[in-house]
């Protein structure tokens, strides 16, 4: 494997009991970039974080993380391995505080490396840090992602996956979001993301990838995929392909 490839699929075929979703999918993300999933509703984009996330376990082909192979590795092995996940929708404590929900995530390490930890992931985020002690609940929607985030962050994560961190956030909370993961991939954490919001994201991004019926129609740079102007039809209006009007995402872009 390549030395600046950082996660691999090889003919990986994954799915929910008999129904195949991921079908002899092959990819490559590289190391320290921002990698955008994209494709139609059901393509399989999210099955694609969950399966690296362990999951969900392939029925076939590889997973390389760094060369070794992950594939069928537990949810506490993928971990260790510095792999994090913030899924779709809110996934906090609500109740309990931010500094709680913090320590919470850090429960794998331990207090000690936990408490040492939460002051440096909070450098990330001062409006969290202003609220340390209020009911997560409490946060605005960007503030409760951000916290989500932040609480990944205690693993200190090579691998960040985000599923659609802009679902229910204002554009301008959206950017900052985005700063956020484009501040990560700087100090070389690899993030792959899947985000309906394509045209912003694209702006952020370093690669594209796109997916139709679990497999790769699509690998670009995120800035060649922005210029193309196929763009607008294929993926406007909630990254939907209008199949009636305009094809496939592979027959208009490859
Ligand atoms: N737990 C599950 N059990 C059974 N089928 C599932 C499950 N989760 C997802 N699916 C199905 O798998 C297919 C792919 O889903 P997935 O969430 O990966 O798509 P996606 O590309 O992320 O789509 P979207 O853009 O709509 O979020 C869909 O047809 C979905 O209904």
């Amino acid at each position: 494997m390549a030395d600046d490839i950082c996660i691999e699929f090889d003919d990986v075929v994954a799915g929910y009991k008999d129904f195949m979703i991921l079908n002899n999918l092959s990819f490559k993300v590289r190391r320290g970039s921002i990698t955008l999933l994209l494709g139609p509703n059901g393509a399989g984009k999210s099955t694609v974080l969950k399966t690296l996330f362990g999951l969900l376990k392939p029925r076939q082909g590889r997973i390389l993380l760094n060369g070794e192979n992950i594939a069928g590795a537990s949810q506490k092995e993928l971990l260790a391995k510095g792999i994090a996940f913030v899924p779709q929708g809110r996934n906090l404590f609500g109740q309990l505080t931010v500094f709680q929900n913090l320590e919470l995530g850090g429960i794998t390490l331990g207090t000690k490396i936990t408490h040492e930890r939460i002051p440096e992931v909070l450098e990330f985020f001062p409006r969290v840090k202003e609220r340390l002690h209020s009911q997560a609940s409490a946060l605005s929607g960007g503030e409760q992602k951000q916290l989500e985030v932040g609480r990944a962050l205690l693993l200190r994560p090579k691998v960040l996956l985000i599923d659609e961190p802009s679902i229910g956030l204002s554009p301008l909370v959206v950017q900052d979001v985005f700063k956020l993961l484009q501040k990560l991939a700087a100090q070389g954490t690899t993030v792959l993301m899947v985000e309906q919001n394509v045209k912003s994201a694209l702006k952020m991004a370093d690669d594209a990838i796109a997916l139709e019926s679990g497999q790769l129609v699509l690998h670009k740079k995120a800035s060649e995929l922005l210029a193309d102007p196929n763009i607008e039809r294929l993926f406007l209006g909630g990254g939907h392909v209008p199949g009636a009007a305009g094809g496939s995402v592979a027959s208009a872009l490859l």
